[in-house]
């Protein structure tokens, strides 16, 4: 397998862009790290779009929903329709409802934050846990007794929850030794890229769920297949003219490849240089930067 080819200079830039007229981005460690956009991002997408381009935003990020992060893209001085952006949230919703067709009077017991809850609302789908302030505390003696299996629960569904303990893992293990009751996960990252740093992941919510019940869970985001359906479904683009951005190999550059979309790595968020070009990389990206923002650069 050949090696991922750098791009490094304006004609590079001319010609990668040339081979796609619609464009995927992964947004952390690729647009920004926590709150902070990464360097030249804004003008690079201004660019994109100037040249006629398609951009959607496909985040692994449950923790928002997809009006929250238009909040966050204009809060960045970025404008974007909510209509341009696929959460793993939205994702595990879209399923929920289209997919699986979760009964109106079941509920599903959420381990993340508002992100979920607004899309599972979005769709109509009742909820618990969550950012529900009463599961916010240390498990007391008489919750032992109190935890059982709750038949109004027809789903365990884990996200990024930045508020997880114990009362909350128990409410999801008793109740997912239901075998009937459904195992999902937005996402299951090992880790989350902010501040420069690698915080646990998604996957590190579920994982004691994993091992508890000795049950997987069906993930929903990249790059799952359900979700890659989804997306192509929604947009409607030609996979060989489409360009998957990441900085993870494992989510995004395998979710590009699996599609049969091009796929463009950059630097700047999980995995390093060392490992896409490392001889025995499972998954190797067809082109790579240093930073998003080196299209712009490149170009002026
Ligand atoms: O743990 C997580 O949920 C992920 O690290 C995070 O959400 C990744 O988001 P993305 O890079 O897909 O925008
Ligand atoms: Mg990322």
């Amino acid at each position: 397998m050949t090696g991922p080819a750098k791009i490094t200079s304006k004609t590079e830039v001319e010609e990668f862009l040339s081979k796609y007229d619609d464009f995927l981005f992964d947004c952390d460690g690729v647009l920004w790290q926590g709150d902070v956009l990464l360097p030249h991002v804004k003008e690079t997408l201004n660019l994109l779009r100037e040249k006629g381009k398609r951009l959607i935003f496909v985040t692994n990020n449950s923790t928002k929903s997809r009006k929250a992060y238009t909040k966050k893209f204009s809060k960045l001085g970025i404008e974007v329709t909510p209509e341009e952006i696929f959460g793993s949230a939205y994702s595990a919703a879209v399923y929920l409802k289209k997919v699986v067709k979760f009964p109106a009077d079941k509920k599903v017991l959420v381990l993340g934050e508002s992100g979920i809850e607004e899309e599972l609302a979005s769709e109509g789908i009742q909820f618990v846990g969550g950012t529900d302030p009463a599961l916010r505390r240390d498990i007391q003696p008489e919750d032992y007794d109190e935890i059982v299996p709750d038949p109004s629960i027809g789903c365990v569904l884990s996200g990024l929850d930045l508020h997880i303990n114990y009362l909350k893992l128990s409410m999801a293990l008793i109740n997912l030794q239901v075998p009937e009751t459904l195992f999902l996960a937005t996402n299951i990252d090992s880790t989350y890229p902010t501040h420069g740093k690698l915080f646990p992941g998604a996957g590190t919510i579920c994982a004691p769920l994993v091992l508890a019940s000795k049950r997987q869970p069906i993930s929903l985001g990249k790059p799952s297949k359900a979700m890659m359906d989804c997306v192509k479904a929604k947009f409607e683009f030609v996979p060989a003219r489409t360009c998957m951005v990441g900085d993870r190999l494992d989510t995004d550059i395998r979710f590009g490849q699996d599609g049969g979309l091009g796929t463009l790595f950059v630097l700047t968020g999980v995995n390093t240089e060392s490992d896409i070009l490392a001889e025995n990389a499972e998954t190797v990206p067809k082109h790579y930067m240093t930073k998003l923002g080196d299209i712009f650069e490149l170009l002026n």
